[in-house]
């Protein structure tokens, strides 16, 4: 601050522009001061020795949550509405994938209109319940969206390495993963109401999380094992399923090559091939939406983590980022099944022709063919 102070050149207008650290200098304002009284005793002291943000971050990051929320919202109905409505789509397996979405639905649903009127407010304008029951759902729904997309996991792991001597899920089956899910996951989120953890506001003010500042055994209990619980765990398990789905994968595609070899013609296209190529292309599309699941909640992790470790300290700007990360996360799983799930894209352009830019008859011919081509086992 002194530096910038005295030689103001374009790092220091960089700063005044984006940082608000110019902007209260002289002053003994702060990031706090925009806070309700009844807010007060949920905010860590660490939070005062900042000055308060640039008003343009605040109408950035409640542009950009408005932005995911109408993206997420719309995409993510879409999602339940089609693989619902549509009968190729309606199959154990997708209960999850359903499930996937209606998670992710219900959190930029319910999260992002709170955020985008607290970050007009510059503050959390709703109290300290509404500001507990915000943070329980953001963490709900992260934790029941990765063990989702670990259940998904578990199911290609299911038909692609055990293949027919697999017990297939039945509907029964997927519903009660759907309930064990939301049950775990609830009884984690909730407990820092019950008085195992805190939820308080973050340092933007605008959004409330785990209180990462209070040192106490009981707060950073509950952060340690809850990342274990709805991190490291679901980590390790995907880990695990794709470590064999890769290489069953891969020990088919070579025994496919050594046929082909022995019966001297280029490739073998049999129905069976083409159905392991299908249960491959719904593994990679899993693979992807839990890869991105990790890019987004990881930096929230860090930013918990840095807080009970006291490894960086933490500025409200910070806070945006693991904000806007954990919430993109909701944003992703309908594009990525746009496009990369065939039976998906196909089912989606026969009720939504004006989304596909191909013209009608090829267009219906790929419909076709996609559906076909990755009809799935029955199992799956
Ligand atoms: C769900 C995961 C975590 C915790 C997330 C929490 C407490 C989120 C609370 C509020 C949100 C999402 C606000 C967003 O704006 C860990 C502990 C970070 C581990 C990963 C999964």
């Amino acid at each position: 601050m002194a530096i910038t102070s005295l030689d103001p050149g374009p790092g220091a207008a960089a700063l005044q522009a984006w940082g608000g650290q110019m902007a209260a200098f002289g002053s003994n304002e702060t990031v706090v001061d925009k806070v309700l009284p009844e807010m007060l005793h949920l905010i860590d002291p660490h939070w005062h020795q900042f000055p308060p943000m640039n008003p343009l971050w605040h109408g950035l990051l409640g542009f950009v949550i408005g932005v995911l929320g109408f993206i997420s919202v719309t995409g993510n109905g879409m999602v339940v509405y089609i693989f619902t409505t549509t009968k190729t789509l309606k199959t154990p397996s997708n209960i999850l994938v359903v499930n996937l979405a209606f998670s992710d639905f219900l959190m930029m649903f319910m999260m992002a209109p709170p955020m985008v009127i607290n970050c007009y407010n510059e503050t959390w304008v709703f109290g300290p319940l509404a500001c507990q029951l915000y943070a329980c759902a953001g963490s709900l729904y992260g934790c029941v969206s990765i063990w989702t997309m670990t259940m998904i996991a578990f199911d290609r792991y299911n038909v692609i390495v055990k293949g027919i001597a697999a017990k297939p899920m039945t509907i029964n089956g997927a519903l009660l993963r759907v309930f064990g899910i939301w049950a775990f996951s609830l009884a984690w989120t909730i407990a820092p109401l019950f008085g195992w953890g805190r939820y308080v506001p973050e340092g933007n003010m605008t959004a409330c999380g785990t209180d990462y500042f209070d040192q106490s055994f009981s707060n950073r209990s509950y952060i340690l094992l809850y990342s274990i619980a709805c991190y490291y765990a679901p980590l390790f398990l995907i880990i695990y399923s794709y470590f064999f789905i890769v290489q069953a994968v891969a020990a088919h595609e070579k025994a496919m090559r050594e046929q082909a070899k022995k019966m001297n013609v280029a490739s073998l296209r049999s129905s069976d091939a083409a159905n392991t190529s299908a249960e491959c292309k719904l593994a990679k599309v899993a693979l992807m939406t839990i890869s991105l699941w990790f890019m987004a909640w990881t930096p929230y992790l860090v930013i918990n983590y840095a807080g009970i470790f006291k490894t960086m300290t933490i500025s409200p700007i910070v806070t945006i980022w693991g904000s806007v990360f954990a919430k993109a996360n909701a944003v992703y799983n309908p594009i990525v099944y746009g496009i990369s799930h065939p039976k998906y894209r196909a089912a989606l352009y026969a009720r939504f022709p004006g989304l596909s830019c191909q013209s009608a008859p090829e267009d219906n011919g790929s419909v076709a063919s996609a559906a076909t081509a990755t009809e799935e086992k029955p199992s799956a």
